[in-house]
């Protein structure tokens, strides 16, 4: 199938019919509200990223690709030099807005890739060749995904319960997406889950979304508080845990939403099975451990405020709220990624999916 026909019915990241905008769903306003946001301008796409209404590792490495070429287009020169300043200048404005997601800068530094490596081509040249990028980095996602589907399908069996953490479907990708991905697929081959989805604390991902997602699509979802986890494998409920990723050290410690890495704690004391599930260009060969990922440091008020109609708690109580934490990799039964299962030892079984 070809690129654009592939890209026609994903709803929830499309450039615009003029191509001089991205259009979004603004997730959080779901599952109550669907609403499509423009986004044009680079304050515009900073904030997008940086409040969650387009949310998920893999999705912000593609908004923040279209946006990248609409920006462009709105670089007024025909200067290589000046372009490639001016590209620059908001590619490192988009990256700082989230910093742990690794295919945010992945995907980011492809573009700019593009850029560098037609050093001789006009202005109008690079963009159209940036234009072409963005979509290759999408319609890349969705084959990945795909993939990952598929591998994370061998994991598991028909009637098995599944605990999720967070929102990793289609909304967080393009289509399919990676730890809901083998749910997803299991149904159009009519296998039945049970599936127990944490809320995820603070911002209810768990709750908005991945409830949302897969009750839409007809599968058996229970919502549990993120705090019932250990109770639902103490009852036998789960046969396995599921979660996404959003950077992958070299030793295969895993970064992901917070509370991940208390869901694989309460795994490996229940003997289930903890799976990791994600594309390679998550994996960060630069981070050694996960002591190298940098964890996101998000505003207080999400815990006392943002999702309530009146505070929780005191204006003066202090708040700790990091947006992720690090799963050890001893924990992890396997990575799933678009080109293999990767088994422990991961430092090793990482270094070899990278061998050429
Ligand atoms: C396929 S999405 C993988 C991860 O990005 C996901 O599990 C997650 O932690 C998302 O966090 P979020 O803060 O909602 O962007």
């Amino acid at each position: 199938m070809g690129i654009l026909k592939e890209l026609e019915d994903v709803d929830n990241i499309k450039l615009s019919k003029d191509k001089r905008a991205v259009i979004i769903i603004d997730q959080t306003k779901l599952p109550g509200i669907t609403e499509y946001l423009t986004l044009t301008t680079v304050e515009e796409f900073y904030e997008a990223i940086l409040k969650l209404r387009v949310r998920g590792a893999p999705a912000i490495g593609i908004c923040a690709a279209y946006g990248m070429y609409c920006l462009a287009q709105t670089i007024d020169t025909t200067k290589y030099e000046a372009f490639h300043k001016k590209f620059h200048e908001y590619k490192e404005y988009l990256n700082s807005s989230r910093p742990t997601a690794v295919n945010l800068s992945w995907a980011l530094n492809r573009m700019e890739q593009v850029v560098l490596n037609n050093k001789n081509s006009t202005v109008k040249e690079i963009i159209e060749l940036l234009e072409s990028e963005a979509y290759k980095i999408q319609w890349e996602d969705i084959e990945m995904c795909r993939k990952i589907s598929k591998y994370g399908l061998t994991l598991i069996k028909e009637g098995d319960g599944i605990l999720t953490h967070c929102n990793t479907g289609q909304l967080a990708t393009s289509k399919y997406g990676t730890a809901l991905g083998p749910l997803f697929l299991g149904k159009e081959k009519g296998l039945e889950f049970k599936v127990f989805a944490d809320e995820t604390r603070p911002l209810l991902q768990g709750a908005r979304l991945t409830s949302y997602e897969l009750w839409k699509a007809g599968i058996d979802v229970t919502l549990i508080c993120d705090n019932m986890a250990s109770v639902v494998m103490k009852n036998g409920w789960i046969q396995a845990c599921l979660v996404g990723c959003d950077r992958i050290a070299a030793n295969g410690d895993a970064a992901n939403k917070i509370g991940t890495s208390g869901v694989a704690i309460l795994a490996k004391y229940y003997g289930i099975p903890f799976y990791v599930l994600g594309p390679t260009s998550t994996i960060d060969v630069n981070c050694k451990t996960g002591d190298d990922i940098k964890i996101e440091l998000r505003n207080p008020d999400e815990i006392k405020k943002e999702f309530y109609e009146k505070p929780m708690a005191l204006e003066e109580v202090k708040c700790y709220n990091p947006a992720f934490d690090v799963t050890d990799h001893s924990l992890i039964t396997a990575i799933v990624t678009e080109k293999r299962i990767l088994r422990p030892p991961f430092d090793s079984s990482i270094r070899k999916l990278f061998e050429v």
